[in-house]
């Protein structure tokens, strides 16, 4: 019998995937480019229905018609090479899914040279890390409605599932799956580095220990901030390195890596003309703290407040960060939807804010409770401007932003660097003040250019002889 679905790329997220589809039912044909990792993948794993190849020809031949191929390789030029290998070997109807972090301007690129030969192209959205891929990751997938239904039952069937709903939905058109994802992956940086803040402020402000914070972090992961960053984070900080004895974030280079996805997320948003500060920040975060050497230097020679630790009132601090990482939560998940928003209109994409946030709450790295409220605030209303002015989260940011407001204040007093928790501050006070400020651009943009600028009392456009 002919194999169900060939899965090409059996690294760490591929060979989870594939092992996710054989538990689930299907025919799969597994293939990589280097013997090394089918190998590898067959090394302790047996599965009556796998089937294992090291030639293209027999890997795309052993498949059923029309052929579906998952890809998952090393996003960029190797997508590219991977599909010019693939098409001689193909037919019209046959339907490759490129599910790694590729850039949506390729995939939809890679749509329309598909669309060309008549192959389909799916780009797919994934999350969850090795483990969701194994045991259900969230799923993006885009392309030709019609081919999408071929491979959905797969799809919906290795996907994760909350209150029995797979975490996968028909995103829309080319590469707005893979847009979907750099945007998710945007929100994740942003809530990463506001945890960071928090551990920050907790343990150089209060004076908490690694131990402490992760008791604190574990409680907050049973109240309104439960979410698999916050219960990882948790269970981080339990972690003792063997050699030395410390605690092994105290062990960790506080360098952070990146691969691109949130920095696109930022381009992105540059392009669309959408004010995501807060996602950004993380992002140029992640370049700060890279700059390990020039920062150990400028500690030395740059001067700022004493940070005094607070032995008094920690209870009542703890609970205002609690609340400052919360209200830092929705002005960052309310910029990241407010892309996907003005990205559907200016793209023409109709995506589904509500089902976007469903398809979050399971398998992916930012699941996380909170996404049930920001789908019921789409659900009750897909034309919410943005999430801040949905009752539910008005009400929660009228509660919290007080929070956030003392935590950024005592952190700058004392020179804690909190660029996200002060982005979205900024960003909340920004949004909520009908005076910007900004007439005075216009002012000087008109004395030195001539751009003109509209006035508050009349109609038009008009300039000033400075
Ligand atoms: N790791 C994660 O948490 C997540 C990763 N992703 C994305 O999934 C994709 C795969 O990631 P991951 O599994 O972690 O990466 P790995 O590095 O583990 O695997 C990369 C795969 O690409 C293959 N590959 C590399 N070069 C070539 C080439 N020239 N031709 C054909 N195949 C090649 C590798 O084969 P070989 O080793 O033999 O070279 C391997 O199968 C990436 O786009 C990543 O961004 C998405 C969600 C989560
Ligand atoms: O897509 C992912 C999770 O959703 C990958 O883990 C990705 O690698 C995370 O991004 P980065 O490596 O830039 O931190």
């Amino acid at each position: 019998m002919k194999n169900t679905i060939g899965v090409y790329g059996l690294g760490v997220m591929g060979a989870n995937l594939a092992k996710n589809m054989l538990h689930n039912g299907e025919r799969v044909a597994i293939f990589n480019y280097t013997r090394d990792l089918t190998d590898a993948f067959l090394d302790g794993y047996s599965h009556p229905e796998v089937s294992a190849h090291f030639n293209l020809e027999s890997f795309v031949h052993s498949l059923e018609k029309p052929r579906k191929i998952f890809m998952m390789v090393t996003a960029g030029p190797i997508v590219d090479s991977v599909i010019q290998s693939l098409i001689p070997l193909l037919e019209p109807g046959d339907i490759i899914m490129d599910g790694g972090n590729s850039d949506f301007h390729d995939s939809n690129r890679r749509y329309q040279q598909l669309e060309e030969q008549g192959i389909h192209f799916i780009s797919v959205g994934v999350s969850g890390g090795a483990e969701g891929a194994l045991h259900g990751p969230a799923l993006m997938p885009s392309g030709d409605p019609d081919a999408y239904k071929q491979v959905a039952p797969i799809l919906e069937k290795i996907a994760a599932k909350v209150d029995g709903k797979p975490c996968c939905t028909y995103i829309g058109p080319a590469g707005s799956g893979h847009y979907v994802k750099m945007v998710h992956n945007g929100i994740e940086y942003a809530d990463m580095q506001l945890i960071t803040e928090a551990y920050l402020f907790l343990r150089k402000k209060l004076g908490l220990t690694v131990e402490e914070i992760a008791t604190v972090f574990k409680s907050w992961d049973e109240t309104e901030l439960k979410s698999y960053l916050m219960e990882i984070t948790s269970e981080i900080l339990t972690k003792m390195d063997e050699e030395t004895g410390k605690p092994m974030v105290d062990v960790i280079l506080d360098k952070a890596g990146q691969k691109g996805t949130g920095k696109w997320t930022s381009q992105d948003a540059l392009d669309l003309g959408v004010p995501s500060s807060i996602l950004t920040e993380s992002v140029f975060a992640r370049y700060l703290s890279s700059l390990k050497e020039e920062r150990t230097y400028a500690e030395q020679h740059l001067t700022g407040p004493k940070l005094v630790k607070d032995e008094a009132d920690k209870e009542a601090w703890i609970q205002f960060v609690k609340e400052a990482l919360y209200m830092g939560k929705i002005c960052a998940y309310a910029q990241g939807f407010y892309q996907y928003k003005s990205a559907s209109v200016q793209k023409d994409w109709a995506l589904d804010l509500g089902e976007i946030a469903l398809i979050f709450r399971g398998g992916c790295i930012i699941r996380a409770d909170f996404l049930n409220d920001i789908s019921d605030a789409y659900k009750g209303n897909q034309e919410v401007t943005n999430l801040l002015l949905a009752p539910f989260f008005m009400d929660k940011a009228n509660q919290m932003e007080s929070s956030l407001r003392k935590v950024v204040i005592k952190g700058f007093e004392n020179g804690l660097s909190l660029p996200c928790f002060s982005a979205a501050l900024s960003f909340y006070d920004g949004y909520r003040s009908s005076d910007s400020g900004a007439n005075i651009i216009q002012a000087q943009r008109d004395y030195f250019g001539a751009h003109t600028y509209e006035r508050v009392d009349k109609e038009g456009t008009f300039h000033t002889d400075w």
